[in-house]
């Protein structure tokens, strides 16, 4: 596990709590008061009504953020939560089975409500945490692309939001390495964090992007989808990529429109460097991806005794 020290900085902006990470360089404010607002549209995930949301609010939403890893996959998961909120609501990105008893466990030294586990897509090197993580955390809803044909609690489109208190990840279609492939990137507005932060799943990885020899992979797809989706947001945008295999923890728009080596060619020349990437199947794709098919549970019966 990689960086998971929690710093609280005092007396930046107008008094929020800033949370930074150890190894990573998120650190994330919310300066501003909230104001009366009514922004959630009724597709977004996690709505409350309209009347809850009237009158000028004063709290001020503060993100804790932590990066996780698993090493014999070389995977992130990410935990974020609003803890300026009485409930502390909380989302998880990306776990595996493998590290669920470490996720469950910071959940609850955090005094985390979970309310949200979400794929960036179908996984193909390991088998999603998911499944167990709605074994051990009542309530929790799985959510995934209602592109990727997974089943889940909850299927994602383009452009919804996904609210754990007064922050939301917004879904970006990322087509490309999978056909299901989404990006979350952290609201926009005063009162979320800033930068930006996007989880970028398999489609951008830190100097590389994911493979697409496989799951309806297309290479032409994914150059759009990262030129479109990702590379149009603010340059300061912080990207978390579900893998590094160098020890890499996060990196920004700027620093991959400048340094990525493939993604800064032209899309033929990227078509070209895919082709022959000559990388072996994952070892675990056989299982993993019926298995991440039904967010992990592969055998319900075995599943209801955990
Ligand atoms: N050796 C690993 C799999 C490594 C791999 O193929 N990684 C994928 C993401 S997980 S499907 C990938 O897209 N890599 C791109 C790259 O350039 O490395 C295993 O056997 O599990």
């Amino acid at each position: 596990m990689l960086g998971c020290v929690c710093y609280q900085i005092p007396g930046r902006g107008t008094g929020s709590s800033i949370y930074m990470q150890a190894l990573g360089v998120a650190a994330v404010v919310n300066p501003a008061s909230l104001t009366a607002r009514c922004l959630l549209p009724s597709r977004a995930v996690g709505v409350r009504s309209c009347s809850s949301m009237t009158g000028p609010k004063t709290a001020k939403s503060s993100l804790l953020f932590r990066q996780l890893f698993e090493k014999e996959s070389s995977t992130y998961t990410y935990l974020l939560a609003d803890v300026s909120h009485p409930d502390r609501p909380a989302v998880m990105v990306d776990p595996v089975d493998k590290t669920v008893e470490r996720d469950v466990a910071l959940v609850q030294q955090l005094g985390l409500k979970l309310l949200y586990v979400v794929n960036t897509h179908v996984h193909a090197d390991h088998v999603t945490g998911t499944g167990l993580l709605k074994a051990k955390v009542p309530g929790v809803k799985s959510a995934i692309s209602r592109a990727s044909d997974a089943k889940a609690d909850v299927h994602l489109d383009a452009g919804e939001k996904i609210h754990f208190g007064d922050l939301y990840l917004e879904v970006r279609p990322t087509p490309g390495h999978t056909k299901g492939c989404v990006t979350y990137v952290t609201g926009e507005g005063p009162e979320q964090p800033s930068p930006r932060m996007a989880f970028t799943g398999d489609a951008l990885l830190i100097r590389g992007c994911g493979r697409t020899d496989f799951q309806g992979g297309d290479a032409s797809q994914l150059y759009k989808s990262v030129h479109s989706q990702i590379f149009s947001l603010p340059k300061d945008t912080l990207l978390y990529p579900a893998h590094d295999y160098k020890g890499n923890t996060v990196t920004t728009v700027e620093e991959e429109l400048q340094h990525n080596p493939r993604l800064t060619k032209d899309e033929k020349e990227f078509k070209r460097i895919m082709q022959n990437l000559g990388l072996p199947y994952p070892k675990m794709i056989d299982v993993a991806v019926p298995a991440n098919m039904v967010c992990g549970i592969q055998d319900p019966v075995a599943m209801s005794a955990v």
